[in-house]
């Protein structure tokens, strides 16, 4: 199936923050690709994956990284395709770093920058799917569903001290 939206971060150690991004989309079903690109560490695939990426089907772009997090910014500025940031927890300053290198974009170049952390990929997989969902029915009923379902689950069980 054609993937619609690519979710990319700078290294593997982003993976167990990226995949949060990957298990709401499997729920709603939404195709996504999944990849390691890094704009200090492989710099020319970064260009030739951002500049193709409309080209290849994707529709919205994932971009996950840490530390001096460029990731997002510089595939936003070789692609129209929308950009969701995603700035992953650093041990150094536990995210801080990443959240400023994401979300201080000049005018100009646009990146929608999500919280630190898993919520902030998590939450990057659903507005991923919500932007496709503007021109999905289906898609836009699951994401309904979804949304009914975590209602219905704090409405049943209100008490904080049961599970
Ligand atoms: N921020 C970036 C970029 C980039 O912005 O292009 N490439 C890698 N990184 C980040 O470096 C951190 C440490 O990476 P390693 O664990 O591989 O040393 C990761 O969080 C990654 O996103």
């Amino acid at each position: 199936m054609q993937a619609l939206v690519a979710v990319v971060m700078g290294s593997k150690s982003d993976w167990p923050t990226m995949e949060a991004a990957a298990e709401i989309m499997d729920k709603l079903q939404v195709p996504y690709h999944v990849e390691v690109v890094s704009a200090h560490r492989t710099p020319d695939k970064l260009m030739d994956f951002a500049s193709t990426a409309a080209d290849k089907g994707y529709k919205v772009i994932i971009g996950g990284a840490g530390g001096a997090a460029h990731l997002p910014g510089m595939i936003a500025s070789k692609t129209r395709l929308p950009v969701l940031g995603v700035p992953v927890q650093s041990k150094a300053l536990s995210g801080m770093d990443s959240l400023l290198s994401i979300v201080q974009m000049p005018k100009g170049i646009a990146v929608g920058t999500l919280a630190i952390g898993t919520a902030g990929a998590f939450n990057a997989g659903l507005l991923a799917s919500q932007i496709l969902a503007t021109s999905d029915t289906q898609l836009a009923a699951r994401i309904d569903a979804f949304r009914d379902e975590q209602t219905r689950s704090i409405l049943d069980n209100p008490d904080p001290r049961e599970d």
